[in-house]
């Protein structure tokens, strides 16, 4: 039985990052100031303070400006609404990012609808999903374009190819299922009301799996010779060392005898979206000076 290739979406994601770096040199060069991003966490969740800490050390080391602001969960929308306000203003803000989950008391499409689309480096205003959803150039959201991007170095072509999502949020199944259609594959997006899963997964020559649940993706899912994109982040007791582990959507070893590629977790998708994030800063921070994208992004 043949194995497949595990993508390895760390490496790929800090040579992204050396490029941004390169990119950032030239707009200091340029500009006389640093690319911006600033980073809004509400509330106290210890994963999310974990992820937006290792945000920030990132944006350093690429050469950029990190500004983060906490806020407790007992803030109002309207604080909030402020804050967003004030950082729209802010010149030394090309990127901002509201890390969500928002607490059940504020409204996230009011929040995401109130950053100016220039800056939406997550690129979850309507206004950049619709400029997705058209063909325009936007701000794309990171998770999805990342995925594009190691699809793309993994097969090159994707036109013809067919495409299975599975998860309909609209912060990664739904974007990653317009740029696949953008990319001129033909798109399938399933969800909880889908029948039959597997045979549907089973078409599929990619497989973007964005759903939430731990290794809900058997290997005998996969078509022979698919590529599979595991964006899941599920954390899981482990039984042996009582620690906890993070696993994926895919159950990854089933999978393996059945993919061409397939992406790990950790190491595959996670490290993409945050060199995504960089990178989107990066061409916020050229459109809103009146630069011309860098090359290679
Ligand atoms: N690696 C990374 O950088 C990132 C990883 N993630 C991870 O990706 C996963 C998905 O995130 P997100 O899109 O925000 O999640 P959401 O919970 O917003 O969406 C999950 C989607 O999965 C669908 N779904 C749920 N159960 C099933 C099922 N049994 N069969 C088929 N579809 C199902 C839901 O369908 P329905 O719409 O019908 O309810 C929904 O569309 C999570 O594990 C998250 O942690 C997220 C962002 C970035
Ligand atoms: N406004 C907003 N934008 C987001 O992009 C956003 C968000 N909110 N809320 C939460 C989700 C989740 N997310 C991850 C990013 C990187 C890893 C990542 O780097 N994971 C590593 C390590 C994971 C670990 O060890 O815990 C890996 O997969 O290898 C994971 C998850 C971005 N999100």
């Amino acid at each position: 039985m043949t194995i497949g290739k595990i993508i390895d979406g760390k490496a790929f994601a800090a040579t992204l990052r050396d490029t941004v770096g390169e990119g950032v040199a030239g707009f200091v060069e340029a500009t006389g100031r640093k690319p911006g991003l600033a980073v809004v966490l509400v509330g106290e969740d210890p994963a999310s303070s974990v992820y937006v800490r290792s945000k920030g050390k990132m944006t350093v080391a690429a050469g950029m400006e990190s500004f983060e602001f906490k806020r407790p969960d007992s803030i109002g929308e309207e604080d909030l609404l402020d804050l967003i306000e004030e950082l729209n203003h802010d010149e030394r803000v090309d990127g901002i990012l509201v890390q969500l989950p928002l607490p059940g008391h504020i409204d996230e499409a009011a929040v995401i609808g109130a950053i100016d689309p220039a800056k939406d480096v997550d690129g979850f205003h309507v206004v950049n999903s619709g400029k997705l959803a058209t063909g325009q150039e936007a701000l794309v959201p990171c998770t999805p374009l990342g995925c594009i991007m190691l699809l793309k170095d993994e097969l090159g072509d994707l036109s013809g190819l067919e495409a299975v999502v599975v998860g309909r949020s609209n912060i990664v199944g739904k974007p990653m299922a317009a740029l696949l259609l953008a990319e001129s594959c033909t798109v399938t997006i399933a969800h909880s009301r889908t029948r039959d899963l597997a045979s549907v997964v089973h078409r599929a020559d990619i497989v973007v799996a964005a759903v939430g649940r731990a290794e809900m993706v058997k290997g005998e899912w996969i078509k022979p010779g698919a590529t599979v994109i595991d964006v899941g982040i599920n954390r899981v007791a482990d039984t042996e060392d009582g620690k906890s582990r993070i696993v994926g959507d895919v159950a990854t070893a089933e999978a393996l005898a059945h993919v061409r590629a397939i992406t790990p977790v950790p190491g595959g998708v996670g490290p993409m979206t945050i060199a995504v994030l960089l990178r989107n800063t990066l061409v916020a921070a050229h459109a809103r000076a009146g630069l011309a994208k860098p090359a290679g992004l």
